[in-house]
């Protein structure tokens, strides 16, 4: 009976994920330092922040690629970084994720793109496989497209389909690295309909890492701001709308310079110019 009530508790959270204080570094170089965030099932959770800010190195600590070097990354109740290779491998079985040029496969048609995993990690009927593929290509409306090849797709359209091989395992957990980057206004708004549809009807969890605040303020139920390695803010579209803090405000209004600055750090711009440094002579 404990067992039963411990084992409850440590599934019991609203969470899916959880990242409790973590911190990370390329070698020497702090990237992320005491970052909190959580991801409750079901919902959609934005993450935002400067180029650079370690937006992608959070998704990669997530999906156990990259070890904190403190703190703890956890789904499930399970923390990534403790997991041995099987485990990990079952964890990641959970987890979809689509990245943002699509990456299908180039010399496989959309069905086969779709199929890949099921084919290599189920034992299912090729029968079976038929209709999962068209059911998960129907969600996303190309169930019509399925005999084409990824060079007859559009930039939109070869989204939609890495969003069903997103699912096609069926995970809990999807995260998207740039889903809207380079696609046009109805694209991206339709990109955005089906990461909130998809989450619903799936009952998934969504992690987005984008750039696109107002693309993501339509669908998203919370927002993390990262910048200098913390959370430099958070809250719901109506809240982050409404926020006067500078960071938040360069975000919603797209301005270029501001507490996210426009320049990566370099040396001053007078010295380190050739030209200047000869002219000085
Ligand atoms: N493998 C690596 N080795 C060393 N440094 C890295 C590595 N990967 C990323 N970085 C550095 O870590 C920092 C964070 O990178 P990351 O890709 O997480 O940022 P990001 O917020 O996703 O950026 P963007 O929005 O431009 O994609 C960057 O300064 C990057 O140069």
């Amino acid at each position: 009976m404990i067992a039963l009530v411990s084992l409850f508790c440590a599934v019991s959270t609203d969470n899916l994920i959880e990242i409790r204080d973590v911190s990370f570094a390329y070698g020497s170089r702090e990237i992320l330092k005491g970052i909190n965030l959580n991801a409750p099932r079901g919902k959609v959770i934005a993450i935002m922040g400067g180029s650079g800010s370690g937006k992608t190195t959070l998704l990669r600590l997530i999906g156990g690629q990259l070890r904190p070097t403190q703190g703890e990354v956890s789904m499930d109740g399970q923390i990534i970084h403790q997991l041995g290779n099987d485990e990990l491998y079952k964890i990641r079985r959970k987890m979809g994720m689509l990245f943002q040029f699509g990456a299908l496969f180039t010399d496989m048609s959309v069905f086969d793109n779709v199929a890949f995993q099921m084919r290599e990690h189920t034992d299912l009927s090729e029968e079976m496989i038929r209709d999962l593929v068209l059911m998960k290509l129907h969600a996303v409306g190309l169930r019509g497209a399925h005999e084409l090849m990824p060079h007859e797709l559009s930039g939109g359209m070869a989204r939609r389909v890495a969003l069903a091989r997103a699912v096609a395992l069926d995970p809990q957990l999807i995260m998207y690295d740039e889903p809207f980057a380079g696609l046009d206004p109805i694209s991206l708004g339709v990109i955005g309909n089906l990461i909130r549809r998809m989450t619903d009807a799936l009952g998934l969890t969504s992690i987005l890492v984008t750039h696109d605040i107002h693309e993501s303020l339509k669908i998203v139920d919370y927002v993390y701001f990262i910048s200098n390695g913390v959370v430099e803010a958070e809250g719901t579209p109506e809240e982050i709308l409404a926020s006067k803090l500078p960071f938040v405000h360069q975000f919603t209004h797209a301005e270029e310079d501001g507490p996210v600055p426009f320049h990566y750090p370099a040396p001053d711009y007078a010295s380190d110019l050739a030209l200047i440094k000869m002219a000085g002579k």
